[in-house]
């Protein structure tokens, strides 16, 4: 039933000359506060007055009503007790209109009706279990899509809102999410979603917040629903949803629903939820209050606790701003699933119990419970941890709740006493060993240099640069995520870093690519959430351990300015790396790069083995080469290398969730390789391409300079994988018969020059195709590609990277003069005459300078950015040399008075002008 939220004591009129009067006529005009709210039932209809004066709603259990034309005639189309609650629901909600339904499942059903099939929704990838069992159903039974995404970031939405293919009807919100605690800023996405697709439906589910929290119509969202079943009734004794809006063409399609399939709430339900809602305010406020002591007591003995009320918490900033309070919910790791299971088996005050919202607490394992409704390996690619433990805060005394807790944590073997002598025994978190690699991301080292990490230390090396080269991917991105071989090769277009001692017990980190800088006092830093000096040449990081994330959410609150992710990803990465190192020296870190950033040439992994290995180098992790004896000689040990490829892996992971470590591989190693990552038992594989004798193989990028996002497109596969097996698994394994077909072709000594171009050129077009089918591509992409098919270039072309925008990579056929030097080294970035429409043809030789000029003057008129560069170069280099010895060079080449690496110097040069300098200077020991 609709109805209309409004102040419930209207403005007498007054008069102003009497003071008395004046005051309590304004005292009058306050809206009442949500608790007074709460606990006043006015009745829809002002006019109607109970015959008996009721003080409260009667519950009018009829199904039908006598005489014609009357308020009501059917209970399913309305019920006097539940247009009560709905105009209560309404005013609590500042909301026009309120529905009530069954449950809070019911709600959500009602809610997709309002889809049409061939419709999509955007939704979370941390949804609740049961909301995810109906998207299940629409997508077999609905013919509606539903495509997760990670909805602590907005920018996730958009390659689904900017793409025309996409019919995005729906987006579907829960913030804090259950049982993560993750926070979605349900403004900025209302917001975003609305400027890209203003008849998308912005839906939020608020159980865990309730309208005394949280108000999303406030922050321009659309529909909010509850589950009544929770806070809203509090006792656990009834199921019901509410639904609630402001529009009023939702409110039709909405009651439109509820009265053709009959799933309001039946009056006696509703009755029980006025009820309950009257004391909403008193019960959050002290089950909040609660689960504020619960949160703090968890974190206090080390346990990973997810809570938006704890200062750790990535998105409290955001949710201080969505929201009013925490809520009452809140969940933690233990590191393993026997110890999580024993606690929730030990707890007596604690029931087990599924849902939330309860005046009693609860606890619970979400994946064996809640969410057990969700694949294993979904749950897995959604890291929802199988140990994490929910708790729901409830009304108890919050000490009596403290004991039982503890009393369980003891008895699980998750905490031992260490010190019984006070009034309370001092406890210790005992981590297990699962639990310690999980969290440290790293094996303990026993004798790491420790030593070092009790206060700030000098750096080994005071100044130095180190280099390593971005990436082009020939075949197999994305797949290779899956365990499919991949082939690429360095680019000879690099990342720079300037490592320079400071003695101020400072560190600073300045990104002028990104026009970024901040600096850390080092002491402050969160060493107690680290083995300092758990990486070293004996052991290296633990290659397969995903980064520790209660760490990376501490990192993330040592950043000034959230708003550019960007920066604030490379600068996590950073600290990640520095905390892990056994000394604290205080030093100034540059970075710059030559890469066009976030286009698909691996700017971050160039990003990722340079910092690793100017922090390796300059904190002595590794001793300095000895110089090289020709340039082209490469002096930096294998080993030494391996570990400056798996700390830089770590930096990855930290900027992007789950890579499959073919960037960094070859941002560290260079060359051309075949690589393979370790999956499910079976053992990577990295093998180093030689080219055979003969010309070299020559490529153009192009870069379409539409932003994306690696991770998400990382993402977006491998939930396709998870969802459509079929489809996907079939073009994966095509894509590992273009990679071994690649890799012979590159190879072959037999195969003829023309023979081996057309073949290349094949498999471009293969495998461009299945990256389309796997969603990667992008309409600036497809605008490339049949640039360079357009005669005279007649070119084949994919993308290169994650896709959805980003470079494209063309085979470019033979130029009239070979190639000097013809290694894999040089496989030159360039652009051939062919055969009219027939991409398969080439000639032997002869795409001539002016050919490639002019197709290059052809993209850059379409507003794209070609790159001239060859690919195989040199892997991660340093510069050996005494700093003062370092000139950098002008654009014109001359040589400039003052010494790289002067700071200002480095951070001024161009990328063009940083790449010349490092060409001309001597002293590079590179892999
Ligand atoms: N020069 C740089 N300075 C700072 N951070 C960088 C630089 N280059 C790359 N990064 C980091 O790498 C991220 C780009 O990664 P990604 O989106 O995968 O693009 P790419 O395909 O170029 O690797 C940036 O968001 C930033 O965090
Ligand atoms: C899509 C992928 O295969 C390559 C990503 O490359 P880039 O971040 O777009 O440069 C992911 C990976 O291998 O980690």
């Amino acid at each position: 039933m609709a109805s209309t939220a409004g102040s419930s004591t209207p403005l007498d009129s007054a008069s102003s000359s009497d003071p008395t009067s004046l005051t309590s006529s304004l005292l009058r005009a306050r809206p009442y506060r949500f608790a007074t709210q709460c606990a006043t039932v006015e009745n829809p209809d002002p006019a109607h007055k109970d015959q008996y004066g009721a003080s409260s709603v009667p519950i009018y259990q009829t199904a039908t009503f006598k005489g014609m034309g009357g308020q009501y005639d059917y209970t399913r189309s309305g019920n006097p007790t539940r247009s009560h609650l709905e105009h209560h629901i309404a005013k609590i909600s500042n909301a026009r209109h309120a529905y009530a339904v069954t449950s809070g499942m019911g709600a959500l059903d009602v809610i997709f009706r309002l889809l049409k099939p061939g419709d999509e929704i955007i939704a979370g990838n941390d949804l609740y279990g049961g909301s995810n069992r109906l998207i299940g159903y629409l997508r077999d039974h609905g013919g509606i899509t539903t495509h997760h995404v990670d909805t602590t970031d907005p920018r996730s939405f958009v390659p689904y809102l900017d793409d025309p293919a996409h019919n995005v009807a729906m987006v579907l919100l829960e913030s804090p999410t259950n049982p993560l605690l993750q926070i979605a800023d349900l403004e900025e996405i209302a917001r975003v979603v609305k400027r890209y697709r203003k008849d998308a439906i912005v839906v939020v589910d608020n159980t865990m917040m309730s309208p005394y929290l949280c108000r999303p119509l406030e922050l321009g969202c659309d529909i909010v629903y509850d589950s009544g079943t929770k806070y809203l009734s509090g006792h656990h004794d009834l199921m019901a949803g509410v639904i609630t809006c402001d529009r009023d063409d939702l409110a039709k399609g909405i009651y439109f629903t509820i009265n053709s399939i009959g799933n309001g709430l039946s009056p006696f339900d509703s009755f029980l939820l006025l009820r309950g809602v009257k004391t909403l305010a008193l019960r959050i406020d002290k089950q909040q209050a609660n689960a504020v002591r619960i949160a703090q007591y968890l974190a206090h003995l080390g346990f990973k606790v997810n809570y938006p009320g704890l200062p750790s918490h990535r998105g409290k900033a955001i949710h201080d701003r969505i929201a009013k309070g925490p809520g009452a919910v809140l969940s933690f790791e233990t590191g393993d699933i026997a110890t999580s299971e024993r606690i929730v088996g030990s707890t007596r005050l604690w029931g087990i119990s599924v849902s939330f919202g309860c005046i009693n607490s609860l606890i619970s394992m979400p994946c064996l419970m809640s969410h057990a409704s969700i694949d294993p390996a979904v749950r897995a690619a959604r890291n929802l941890p199988e140990d994490l433990i929910r708790l729901c805060v409830g009304i108890e005394d919050a000490q009596d709740l403290v004991d039982d807790l503890e009393a369980a944590l003891l008895e699980a073997g998750a905490v031992r006493v260490v010190d019984e002598a006070g009034e309370r025994a001092v406890l210790e978190r005992v981590r297990p060993a699962a639990a310690a690699e999980k969290e440290q991301g790293f094996v303990e080292l026993p004798n790491a240099r420790v030593e070092a990490s009790g206060g700030a230390g000098q750096a080994q090396v005071p100044k130095l640069v180190t280099s390593a080269p971005g990436k082009v991917i020939l075949f197999g991105e994305h797949a290779v995520v899956h365990g499919v071989t991949a082939i690429a090769g360095a680019i000879d277009l690099r990342c720079y870093c300037l490592a320079e001692s400071r003695s101020d017990g400072q560190l600073s980190l300045v990104l002028p690519d990104l026009g970024y800088a901040q600096t850390w006092d080092i002491a402050s830093l969160p060493w107690d959430r680290v083995v300092p000096g758990s990486v070293s040449l004996k052991t290296g990081p633990k290659a397969d351990s995903p980064p520790d994330q209660e760490l990376l959410t501490l990192l993330a609150n040592q950043f000034v300015n959230q708003d550019q992710l960007k920066a604030v990803q490379a600068a996590q990465a950073f600290l990640y790396l520095y905390l892990h190192l056994p000394a604290r020296p205080a030093q100034t870190y540059t970075v710059r790069s030559g890469l066009p950033i976030s286009a698909g040439l691996g700017s971050s992994a160039a990003y990722s083995v340079a910092v690793s290995s100017a922090l390796l180098y300059s904190h002595g992790v590794l001793p300095l080469p000895s110089p090289a004896p020709s340039p082209s000689t490469a002096a930096i040990d294998a080993p030494h290398a391996a570990l400056v490829n798996s700390f830089a892996f770590l930096a990855e992971k930290v900027i992007h969730g789950t890579p499959s470590g073919i960037d960094n591989t070859v941002a560290t190693l260079g060359g051309a390789v075949a690589f393979r990552r370790a999956v499910k038992g079976r053992e990577g594989r990295v093998e180093v391409i030689q080219p055979r004798e003969g010309r070299a193989v020559r490529f153009l990028l192009t870069d379409t300079k539409v932003a994306r996002d690696t991770k998400t497109l990382v993402a977006g596969v491998a939930k396709r994988k998870l969802e459509e097996p079929d489809t996907i698994n079939p073009l994966l394994d095509s894509i590992q018969r273009i990679s071994d077909a690649a890799h012979a072709a590159l190879t072959s000594p037999t195969l003829a020059r023309g023979e081996q171009l057309a073949e290349l050129a094949r498999l471009v077009e293969l495998n461009h195709a299945h990256l389309v089918s796997l969603g990667v591509g992008h309409a600036a992409l497809e605008a490339v590609r049949s640039k360079t098919r357009e005669q005279p270039w007649g070119l084949a072309t994919k993308l290169t990277g994650a896709g959805g925008g980003g470079c494209a990579v063309t085979i470019v056929p033979d130029g009239a003069s070979p190639d000097p030097s013809p290694t894999f080294g040089a496989l030159e970035t360039l652009a051939s005459e062919s055969d009219a429409n027939s991409l398969e043809v080439f000639d032997d030789a002869d795409f001539s300078d002016e050919l490639l000029v002019s197709l290059r003057e052809a993209l850059s008129a379409s507003g794209f950015d070609t790159y001239s560069t060859s690919v195989g170069g040199r892997g991660f280099g340093v510069l050996v040399p005494p700093a003062s010895a370092v000139e950098v060079r002008s654009a014109e080449g001359g040589a400039e008075a003052s010494a790289v690496p002067e700071k200002k110097r480095f951070d001024e040069a161009t990328g063009e002008e940083l790449g010349r300098w490092a060409e001309g200077v001597e002293g590079w020991v590179r892999a």
